[in-house]
C-alpha cells in the first residue's frame, strides 16, 4: 500500500486535490503545549534516539561521514551527495536554531549513529500569511537499516519536538513523489568543467561534437563583465536585506528573511556560500545581487576524480544589470573558483537564463511540500521564491 505512512499525516492527500472547498491554511489547529506528546516516540528496541550536538567536532564528524556514505543519490547511483562539515554546521545553526532538533539514532550496543533527519527554524510566507516553520531535511537512514521502517518514526519524533517548540508547519523537499507537492521543480546543469564532466559520466558528448569543440563551446570568460561586481561584505547586509525582501515579495512562497537571517544564510563563508552584489560605480547604490553555495558530491566508482566540485544557485535579485549578464559574471566566478558544474533549479526567474547560458535539463526532479498547511492549488516553479539546502 503506498504512502501509508504519509495517509495518517495533516499534508494534502492526492483525493483532495482539486477540492477548492478546502480552505488554504493549516490543516490541524495548534495544540497547547501541555497536550504535546512529553516522552520521544518507541524506536525498535535495538536502537535510541540522540541528540546531535554540530558544535562537537567528534558528533559533527559522525554526522558527516553517515551523510557520506549514506545519503542521497542520483537515479544512475554514480553520485551522492557528500555535504562538508563547514556546510552542515552553517545549515543547522541559524539563529534561532533548536539544538534539540538536530536528530540522530544510535545503535544501542556500538553507539554508532545510524540515521538522523534535522529540523532549522524559519519565517515563511504564503501568500500574504507569514508562517513560523521548520525546515525539514537531511533524512538519512544507513543502507544497511533500510525499509526497518525507521523513517516514519523519526519524522513523528521531530515533528514532536518542532511541536514543543510551539510551531505547526514544516517545509522539505524530496526528489521522490509524496502526498503531495505544491510544486515540482526541474534541475538544469550548467558544464564549466566539460572534460571532467563527460570523464566522470555526469555528461555526455553531444552528437557530431568533438572534445575540443565542447570544451570551446562551454568557454567563459576570465572575470565578470558588470563594473561594480564584487563579493558581499558585512556592511551590505542591511542593503541586501531591502533588496531581497522586495524581490521575494513577488513569490507566492519564499523565506521572510531580516537582517539577522540574511547575515547568517548569504554572507560568503569559504567552501559553503559564496554571494556577489553590484555596488552601481555612480551612485553606490546595491542593484543586483547573486549567490550559490557549495555542495560536493562523491563520484562511485571513477579511478581519476574522487569528487566533483558543484554549484548550487540559491538567491538571485537582478534590478538594474540583466539577470542574464548577472547569473554569466556567477558562472564566471564559480569556473574560477574551479567548481566542474553549476546547478540551478527551474525557480523564480531562472527560466530567463537557463537555455540561454548554455544548462543543460537533469534528469529528475525536485518537489516541495508544506506539512500541515494547504495551498489551494499547486504552484507553477516560477511562483516559488524557497530554495532548500
Ligand atoms: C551530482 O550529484 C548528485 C548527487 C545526488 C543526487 C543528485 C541528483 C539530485 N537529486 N539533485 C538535486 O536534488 C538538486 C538538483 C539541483 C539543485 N538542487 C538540488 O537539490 C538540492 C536541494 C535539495 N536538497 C539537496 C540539494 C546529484
Amino acid at each position: 500500500k503506498k504512502h501509508k505512512f504519509w495517509e495518517t499525516q495533516p499534508v494534502g492527500q492526492f483525493k483532495d486535490v482539486g477540492d477548492t472547498s478546502l480552505p488554504e491554511g493549516p490543516i490541524e489547529p495548534a495544540t497547547p503545549l501541555s497536550e504535546v506528546k512529553q516522552e520521544p516516540y518507541n524506536l525498535p528496541s535495538p536502537y535510541e534516539w540522540t541528540t546531535c550536538d554540530m558544535d562537537s567536532e567528534e558528533t559533527c564528524t559522525e554526522v558527516y561521514n553517515l551523510l557520506k556514505n549514506n545519503y542521497v543519490e542520483d537515479d544512475e547511483n554514480m553520485f551522492r551527495f557528500n555535504y562538508s562539515k563547514e556546510f552542515l554546521r552553517w545549515a543547522l545553526r541559524p539563529p534561532g536554531y533548536y539544538k534539540s532538533w538536530h536528530l540522530g539514532v544510535r545503535a544501542k550496543a556500538s553507539k554508532k549513529l545510524v540515521a538522523f533527519i534535522t529540523g532549522v527554524p524559519a519565517r515563511i510566507r504564503v501568500r500574504d500569511e507569514v508562517v513560523k516553520m521548520a525546515e525539514i531535511n537531511f533524512l538519512c537512514v544507513h543502507k544497511k537499516l533500510r525499509s526497518k521502517r525507521l523513517a516514519p518514526v523519526m519524522i513523528k519524533e521531530v515533528t514532536r519536538r518542532v511541536h514543543l517548540e510551539n510551531i505547526w508547519q514544516a517545509a522539505y523537499t524530496a526528489g521522490v513523489v509524496l502526498p503531495t507537492p505544491i510544486t515540482t521543480c526541474q534541475y538544469w546543469h550548467r558544464s564549466l568543467n566539460p572534460k571532467k564532466l563527460i570523464d566522470v559520466g555526469f555528461s555526455r558528448l553531444g552528437a557530431r561534437m568533438t572534445m575540443s569543440r565542447t570544451i570551446k563551446l562551454y568557454k567563459l570568460p576570465d572575470s565578470p563583465a558588470t563594473p561594480g561586481f564584487r563579493k558581499m561584505e558585512l556592511r551590505d547586509v542591511p542593503a541586501v536585506t531591502r533588496l531581497l525582501r522586495n524581490y521575494l515579495s513577488q513569490f507566492a512562497v519564499a523565506p521572510d528573511f531580516d537582517e539577522n537571517d540574511v547575515e547568517h544564510w548569504l554572507l560568503p563563508t569559504q567552501d559553503v556560500i559564496d554571494s556577489y552584489l553590484v555596488e552601481s560605480p555612480e551612485t553606490h547604490d546595491i542593484t543586483d545581487f547573486c549567490s550559490f553555495y557549495t555542495l560536493p558530491s562523491s563520484i562511485l566508482g571513477n579511478q581519476n576524480y574522487p569528487i566533483l566540485k558543484a554549484a548550487y544557485s540559491y538567491y538571485n535579485v537582478s534590478t538594474k544589470t540583466p539577470l542574464l549578464q548577472l547569473m554569466n559574471d556567477a558562472l564566471i566566478v564559480a569556473k574560477q573558483k574551479d567548481f566542474d558544474v553549476f546547478n540551478a533549479l527551474d525557480v523564480m526567474h531562472n527560466e530567463s537564463f537557463l537555455k540561454e547560458l548554455k544548462f543543460g535539463p537533469g534528469d529528475g526532479q525536485l518537489h516541495y511540500y508544506l506539512f500541515n498547511y494547504r495551498i489551494r492549488s499547486a504552484l507553477r516553479p516560477s511562483e516559488l521564491g524557497l530554495v532548500l539546502l
